[in-house]
Formats: C-alpha cells, structure tokens, sequence
C-alpha cells in the first residue's frame, strides 16, 4: 500500500513544555490540513495512549485522555517498531522530556527513518561518541534531527549559528547569558536599580513555578544546563568537546546541599543559605557593580568558562530583564560588532515555540 501524505507523531512528556507543545500542534494542525498531522502516541513516565490501528488522539483533549489512561508506556525499541509500521508518509518523535535514556535511543530512531524534535539538552551535550552517532544516523537515513529549543529556548540561536558555519564564516567567539533561569534570578535578586525582589531561595522558587527551571532546579544552580548549552555551541563551530565536565563550571549549591537527595529536599533547605548569596551581591555592589552568570567560548584557544562575574551597571548583560538571554557571536564577517540576539531564554511557551518550528520544517520538506 502506497504511503499516505501523513505525518505521525508520538510526544514524550507532557509537562510544562509538552503542554504548550500540545496547543500549538492543535493550531498547525487546523492551519495546515496538508499533509495531514496525526498525533498517534503521547507518553508520560508512567502512562501512555496510543491505538494499534493508528486511530488519532484528539489534539484538543490529549492530555486528559493521557492522565485517566491505564495504559503503559511502549519501551523504546517497540515504540520505533510501532512508528515505522504505521504506513505514514512520516513518522516524527518529540521527545519533551528531559531523559537520558531516551537521548541515548536516538540514533535508533533516527536510523529507522523516523525524525526527531526536541528541547532537550541531553542528546547534543552527551558524550561525544553520542552526537557523532545522531548526526551520521540522521545523515545515512534521511530523517531530520531538530533541537533549536536545546539552547535559547524558541529564540534562533541553533539555526543561526548552523547558518553562520554552514556559509563559510569563521566563528572566533561566543559569550552571553546562557540561562533563563540564572538571568531571571539575578535580574530580580540584583537588579541594577533599587534593592532587589525576595531572598535569594525565594527567587529560586519563583523561578520553578515560572517554568523557567530544569524539571530539578539543582542542574540549573550547578550550572549544568549553561555548560551544556556551551558544549552544545562549542560543537558546532567544530570544537571535540567531550562533555559539560571538560571545563571549569562555577556552581551556585550550597556545599552543605550538595547532597540533598532530592529537589524538594534542596528546595526546602535553600532559605538556611540565603546569607551566601547576599553576601556576593553586597561584595559586587561595594564596587557600584552587579553580578550576573555568564558563559563564553573562545574558540581559538579552545577555552570555555562559565560562572560569576561583577557587571558595570550600565552594561547590556547586567540591563537584562527577567528571563532574557543574550547571545553575542564573533565572528570574521561580522568583525567588532558582534552578531547579537537577545530575548526570553525559557519558558513552556517560548521553548514549545522552537520545537513547532522543528516539526514545521519537517512537514515542509518534500521528500
Ligand atoms: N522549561 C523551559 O523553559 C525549557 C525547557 N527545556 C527542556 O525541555 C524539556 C522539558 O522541560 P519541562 O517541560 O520544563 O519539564 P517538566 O518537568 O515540566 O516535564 C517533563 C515531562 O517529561 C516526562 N518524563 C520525564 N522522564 C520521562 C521518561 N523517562 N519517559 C517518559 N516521560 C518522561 C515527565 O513525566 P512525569 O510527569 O510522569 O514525570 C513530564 O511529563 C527538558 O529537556 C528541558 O531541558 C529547554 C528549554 C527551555
Ligand atoms: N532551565 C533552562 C531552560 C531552558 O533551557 C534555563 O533556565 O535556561
Ligand atoms: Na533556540
């Protein structure tokens, strides 16, 4: 049987991304009937929907029907059975969570012809064996590979920066605020005018409730997610780096916290050691200056730093606003004046942005 102009899709995570994910899907689907979209599987960790005829999930109720569901999730090789069995034109994978597991699985997906989108950051900043493997996969196949929401959330700093090596210029340097949730933090904490918002563990909830933190804030405080967001950049200006813990990272944890056994348990605890960061704000505004967490990239020497570091008040990194990113490129092209893009860095709806626009690509390609 001829295959259908359809694409079929299976979502994993249905949280603070995969929400907003799920209502966009709903808008492309009734915007674009053309080839027709049919969301065929949606997973949480522990609950599935899915029908053995391809049946579609109702976009618009989807995330009911999965949390009054009893069925189980399909295991990962069974879920690329189930995707490439389904005689669709095409067959894609969002992957909203943040698993390791299921960023391992991907070059058997990709391999299998089915394309993949996510925002997650585990796939790219794995080992490097890992993104050789995804990309050769995707490559061999044909299946796209799509993460634009890894770095920036919805703002085009993956494409730009495929864009800028792709045509030939010279990447010398990249530097900027990397996190959502760091910026947000130190905006409302230290701002560059008047006292600040709450203490410092009263910010950091605010910036889970805001969805701008890791599913666990910890990854965010450790400076984990800026570090990989970095390795992700390094590599693709060319840069083996072989994972987040090649280079220094400043973490902001707490010793005494560092072996919280949970989330939770950090969360609660963090008010005992709002003294610590008040202490490296004060130190920064005895010199008239404001601290912010920043990254960069030197690519000539290879050097990648990620921390703390005291900003002019008057500077563009310290008049961010709540949860913007800022990304300066370097390049030969662009010679003194940096390219520069800037905007909100987290957040479902912005995050779920660049994983639609994934998707759109895909549906747009011909083949
Ligand atoms: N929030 C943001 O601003 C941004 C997020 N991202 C990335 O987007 C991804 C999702 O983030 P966010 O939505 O905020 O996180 P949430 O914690 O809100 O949601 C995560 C979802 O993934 C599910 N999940 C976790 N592990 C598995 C698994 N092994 N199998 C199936 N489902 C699983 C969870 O299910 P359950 O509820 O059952 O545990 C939940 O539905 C992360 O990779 C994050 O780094 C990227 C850019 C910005
Ligand atoms: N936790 C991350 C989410 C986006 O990548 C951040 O705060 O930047
Ligand atoms: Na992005």
């Amino acid at each position: 049987m001829a295959a259908t102009r359809q694409v079929n899709i299976a979502i994993i995570g249905a949280g603070g991304v995969g929400k907003c994910f799920l209502a966009q899907l709903e808008q492309l689907a009734a915007r674009r009937p053309t080839p027709k979209i049919v969301l065929c599987y949606i997973a949480s960790s522990k609950k599935a929907v899915y029908n053995a005829d391809y049946a579609p999930i109702a976009l618009s109720s989807a995330i009911a029907t999965l949390s009054a569901s009893s069925q189980a999730p399909l295991g990962l090789p069974s879920l690329a059975d189930y995707l490439v069995s389904s005689n669709a034109h095409k067959a894609v994978l969002i992957d909203n969570t943040s698993s390791q597991d299921i960023a391992d699985a991907y070059p058997s997906f990709l391999r299998r012809g089915i394309s993949i989108v996510t925002p997650s950051k585990k796939a790219f900043s794995g080992s490097y064996q890992l993104w050789q493997d995804i990309f050769s996969a995707s490559a061999e196949s044909g299946a796209s590979m799509y993460h634009e929401s890894s770095v920036g959330a919805g703002l085009p700093i993956i494409s730009t920066l495929r864009d800028l090596v792709d045509t030939g210029d010279e990447v010398t340097k990249i530097e900027g605020v990397f996190s959502g949730t760091m910026s947000f933090l130190f905006n409302s904490f230290a701002p560059t005018s008047g006292t600040g918002g709450g203490k410092w563990s009263a910010e950091v909830a605010k910036a889970k409730a805001l969805g701008y933190t890791e599913p666990d804030p910890r990854d965010d405080l450790n400076g984990m997610d800026v570090a990989r967001k970095l390795t992700i950049l390094a590599r693709i200006v060319g840069l083996e780096v072989e994972s987040p813990a090649s280079f220094p990272v400043q973490s902001l944890i707490p010793a005494e916290l560092e072996s919280a056994a949970s989330g939770d348990e950090f969360l609660a605890r963090l008010p005992e050691f709002d003294a610590q960061m008040e202490a490296t704000k004060a130190e920064a505004e005895k010199e008239g200056k404001v601290i912010r967490y920043v990254g960069s990239i030197d690519v000539a020497t290879k050097e990648i730093k990620v921390g703390l570091q005291k900003f002019d008040r008057a500077s563009p990194i310290a008049g961010l606003k709540g949860s913007d990113n800022i990304f300066s490129f370097y390049t030969k092209r662009y010679g003194a004046n940096p390219l520069i893009i800037q905007g909100a860095g987290a957040g479902g709806e912005v995050t779920a942005m660049g994983v639609t626009s994934g998707l759109i690509k895909i549906i747009s390609h011909q083949s």
